[in-house]
């Protein structure tokens, strides 16, 4: 039971007991460079409770997606535990941590990265099946998700076939296919126009509402920043409540 959360809660108090979904605790991440070390993350304590939205709002340069990626287990901190849902997850063997990012967080980037041979659909279908749902079970959900997001007449149609917007849509429903309880986004509507920005947000609010999903968003824009429940930067390596 060691590695479960229970005396040792992060300094952040929840709203009521429930135990936060992630939990960085004094997480150090740095990087080589010329030889010299270059301290990002100098400690950074951060929680986020499930259905909570948190703005993450801070200069270029200064570890939004370093932070991203470590909350994200896509890199391993240098110091510090990530613990997801009261798990700490450092001393996971790579399977296992594999296992947790693929069932527990969804990822949407600038970029949305959607395979461009296959359909919207298809897209949205095939993290499901890796996960081991049968095509038919995948389409269901898939087909679901993406009316949820407006886009039920689309579904066919391959990324090039469809708007920034929808692209950026279609990414979300993939993030989100397997149910995951944490979604971290970064920068997610930084290549859209202010409207379709806007669009995509209140796609992304209403589905993490909808789901109680836990999200961080890393964000320029302090519109859709205000939206949020919480805001918090990076101020000298640490998270700090704005
Ligand atoms: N693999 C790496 N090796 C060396 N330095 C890195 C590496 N990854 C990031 N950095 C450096 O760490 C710092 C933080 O990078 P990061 O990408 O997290 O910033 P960011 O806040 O997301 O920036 P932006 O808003 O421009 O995307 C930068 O100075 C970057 O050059």
């Amino acid at each position: 039971m060691s590695d479960v959360v229970n005396a040792d809660r992060p300094a952040a108090s929840a709203p009521n007991e429930e135990a936060p979904v992630l939990w960085l605790d004094k997480v150090e991440r740095r990087y080589t460079e010329a030889g010299a070390p270059l301290e990002i993350l100098k400690g950074v304590d951060f929680a986020i409770w499930p259905g909570e939205t948190v703005a993450l709002i801070a200069p270029s340069g200064t570890g939004k997606s370093t932070l991203l990626h470590v909350a994200g287990l896509l890199e391993a901190p240098d110091g510090g535990e990530v613990y997801i849902a009261g798990k700490a997850t450092s001393k996971l063997a790579d399977k296992d941590r594999t296992r947790i990012r693929r069932n527990e967080i969804g990822f949407v980037y600038q970029f949305h990265h959607l395979l461009p041979e296959f359909s919207a659909l298809e897209n949205v279908v095939l993290p499901q099946m890796i996960r081991g749902l049968t095509y038919k079970e995948a389409k269901a959900r898939a087909s679901e998700l993406l009316t949820y997001l407006g886009l039920g007449e689309r579904q066919t149609h391959r990324p090039a076939e469809l708007s920034g917007g929808e692209q950026q849509r279609v990414a979300i429903a993939r993030a989100v296919a397997n149910a995951p309880s944490i979604l971290l986004a970064d920068e997610p509507t930084g290549n859209l126009d202010p409207k379709t920005a806007d669009h995509v947000f209140s796609a992304l609010g209403q589905l993490v509402r909808a789901s109680r999903l836990a999200a961080v968003v890393a964000t320029h824009n302090m519109d859709l920043a205000a939206r949020m429940d919480r805001r918090v930067t990076i101020r000298d390596g640490l998270i700090v409540e704005l």
